[in-house]
């Protein structure tokens, strides 16, 4: 039996690239609601309980709502790529690298990541878990974004005559995926989160610089990414690169949709200096294509299956 899959908010910008990964797999079965009915209420209940697995890409209070139309004893199983659901009580993080596939596998509700908490996380999560780098140090993270990071209305005003090249955010110093960093990351302390955004459609640059001489144990550049190295062995998705082969890293204005993300540890001479830094597509592992490599684990298939993955 095929599993049937419903994707609410499936015309916005999160929802056309799921659909893109799953056209024509085998094993899924859509369940589709025409423009006329979309947003009608009763039509978006009736999809979401019949479906095996509904993923909402949805703004937040929407999700919220459509949680609430769900009936529990039809047992619909729920992937959020929402930011409502990342640090609450009863829901999986989707992020199977550091929760383990299996808790995705069998999870009822996963709860999509963050595309800059994907960055940061990846970088900072293990060493923090191994003891090289201190749950209690003041992180900061400096992030660059492709526009379709901020969905139909940030794609439009940078697809506008007048648009900016460069916008930079986040001075309220309040923003959402703080809070969904510090908990997955088990720090102590809230983050400085300096986020900006691109004259380029898709792509993410995360980097979190990091003063190791100042830090207990004189942890090395060189150990971190053989840490991380080891910690993304088996990995399809995430890997490791060697950073004497980088001088710069680039985001391309038309770059093709990617699931991989890239990791880098660049070191001072003396190696007390470190630049820890994520390269990913904010659409792929930082969204549509993490929440496919959830939905592949919660029907049984492998984690890659319709990922857009580089040739190896
Ligand atoms: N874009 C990205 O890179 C990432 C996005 N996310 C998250 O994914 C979610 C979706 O984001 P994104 O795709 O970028 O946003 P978009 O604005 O591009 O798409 C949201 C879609 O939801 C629809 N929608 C809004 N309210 C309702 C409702 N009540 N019922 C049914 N449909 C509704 C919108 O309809 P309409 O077309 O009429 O406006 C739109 O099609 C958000 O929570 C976002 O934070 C997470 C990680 C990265
Ligand atoms: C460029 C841009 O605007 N990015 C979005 C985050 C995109 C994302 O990860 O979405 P969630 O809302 O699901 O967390 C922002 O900073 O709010």
């Amino acid at each position: 039996m095929p599993h049937s899959v419903f994707v609410d908010g499936a015309a916005g910008t999160t929802g056309l690239e799921i659909l893109d990964r799953l056209a024509g797999r085998d094993g899924i079965a859509l369940i589709e609601l025409d423009e006329s009915r979309r947003k009608d209420e009763g039509a978006r209940r009736e999809a979401l309980n019949e479906a095996d697995i509904a993923i909402l890409c949805l703004p937040d209070e929407a999700a919220r709502q459509a949680m609430g139309l769900l009936d529990l004893a039809m047992g619909t199983r729920v992937i959020d790529a929402s930011s409502a659901h990342r640090t609450a009580e009863g829901w999986c993080y989707g992020f199977p690298e550091l929760v383990g596939s299996d808790r995705v596998a069998e999870a009822r509700r996963v709860s999509n990541p963050g595309c800059y908490p994907t960055g940061f996380l990846a970088l900072v999560a293990p060493l923090v878990r191994e003891g090289l780098l201190p749950a209690d140090w003041p992180y900061t993270i400096n992030a660059v974004s492709g526009y379709s990071g901020g969905g139909k209305s940030l794609i439009e005003r940078f697809q506008t005559d007048g648009a900016p090249a460069f916008r930079a955010y986040g001075y309220d110093m309040a923003h959402k995926h703080r809070d969904e960093m510090k908990a997955h990351a088990g720090l102590e302390h809230g983050v400085i989160f300096a986020p900006s955004v691109v004259s380029a459609y898709r792509g993410m640059i995360v980097e979190v610089p990091l003063h190791l001489g100042a830090m207990a144990g004189d942890p090395t550049a060189d150990a971190l990414r053989s840490a991380l190295s080891e910690f993304y062995a088996d990995s399809p998705i995430i890997s490791v690169r060697d950073g004497d082969l980088a001088s710069e890293l680039l985001l391309e204005a038309n770059a093709p949709p990617s699931d991989a993300m890239e990791l880098f540890v660049f070191g001072n001479a003396g190696g007390w200096h470190a630049r820890l830094v994520a390269r990913l597509d904010n659409l792929g592992k930082g969204a549509s294509g993490a929440a496919i490599q959830s939905l592949n684990l919660m029907c049984g298939l492998p984690e890659t299956t319709g990922l857009r993955l580089p040739a190896a």
